[in-house]
């Protein structure tokens, strides 16, 4: 791999509680490397979200990074960065988007006021200029400048997931993390924008750590898989391997529980 783009290292996130601490993240290691779509996967409550918390430092209390976690995005360790340069981590380095991110959007606001909002405020950006690189950006996306006017209950959920999408990508981040980004959408539609993502990030160079718990849809868009249990990463291996050849028990069991049309567990079909 080259120089990674992302790279944690005996990452540990406890949640601090009156009585006792919940150890959510255990000593993960991981990188991700330049324009790789790494996917992380596993049950729900496994420590997913709070790793994609930390990466942008979105975390807070109760959750307490323990001392000797280090997180290091294009060389630059993410915890000892002041105000100023997290401000510029967000956005500029790192977007994110959330499962309920269609939602996000300013309901009284025109697509393109959002558009305007973040290249002003991130790079001074004109309203004219801004309206320029708003178009070009939905274009990215498949959707027609003229719906810039739109307001977002004028679009359906795909559309605003993908103008979310295009608003993460205003400021050209390095690395795109989406969190279950495509649950609330129906399958057609998820896999269209992942597809686009796909695509998208061979053209424009970025990383993508994409999380989920659907493993066969992963597997699909993912150069890279990582499968955690309860805290900890207990495999990280190709897309493919991870899907033919899967190591540890639990990744087996991951896949046997996923039933397919045939009647079939996953794991027993030929793709
Ligand atoms: N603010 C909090 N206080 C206490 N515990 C928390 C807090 N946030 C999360 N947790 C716990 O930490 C664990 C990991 O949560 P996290 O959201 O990272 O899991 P996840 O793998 O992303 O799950 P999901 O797929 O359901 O989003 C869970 O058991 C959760 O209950």
């Amino acid at each position: 791999m080259s120089a990674p783009v992302l790279s944690i290292r005996n990452l540990t996130i406890d949640y601090i509680g009156a009585t006792s601490d919940f150890h959510a993240v255990k000593n993960v290691s991981f990188d991700i490397g330049k324009g790789e779509f790494f996917g992380l996967a596993g049950e729900s409550g496994c420590g997913k979200s709070t790793i994609a918390f930390a990466i942008s430092r979105l975390h807070r209390p109760p959750a307490l990074i323990r001392t000797g976690s280090q997180i290091l995005l294009d060389g630059r360790d993410v915890f000892t960065l002041d105000d100023a340069a997290l401000k510029q981590l967000r956005w500029r380095e790192v977007a994110m988007v959330f499962q309920s991110a269609m939602n996000s959007l300013n309901p009284v606001l025109s697509i393109e006021r959002q558009f305007y909002d973040v290249l002003k405020t991130h790079t001074g950006m004109s309203r004219v200029a801004a309206r320029a690189r708003a178009a070009e950006l939905l274009k990215l996306v498949d959707i027609p400048a003229d719906r810039l006017t739109a307001y977002p209950h004028q679009l359906s959920g795909g559309m605003r997931q993908r103008v979310v999408i295009a608003i993460c990508l205003a400021l050209n981040p390095k690395l795109l993390i989406m969190d279950e980004p495509t649950t609330a959408l129906d399958v057609v539609v998820q896999r269209e924008i992942l597809e686009r993502i796909h695509k998208l990030r061979q053209e424009l160079g970025f990383s993508v750590l994409f999380i989920t718990h659907d493993l066969a849809l992963m597997v699909q868009v993912s150069d890279r898989i990582g499968i955690m249990l309860e805290g900890e990463l207990v495999e990280v291996n190709d897309a493919q391997a991870i899907y033919r050849t899967p190591q540890h028990d639990y990744t087996k069991k991951l896949w046997a529980s996923i039933p397919r049309l045939t009647g079939k567990p996953i794991a027993e079909v030929t793709p």
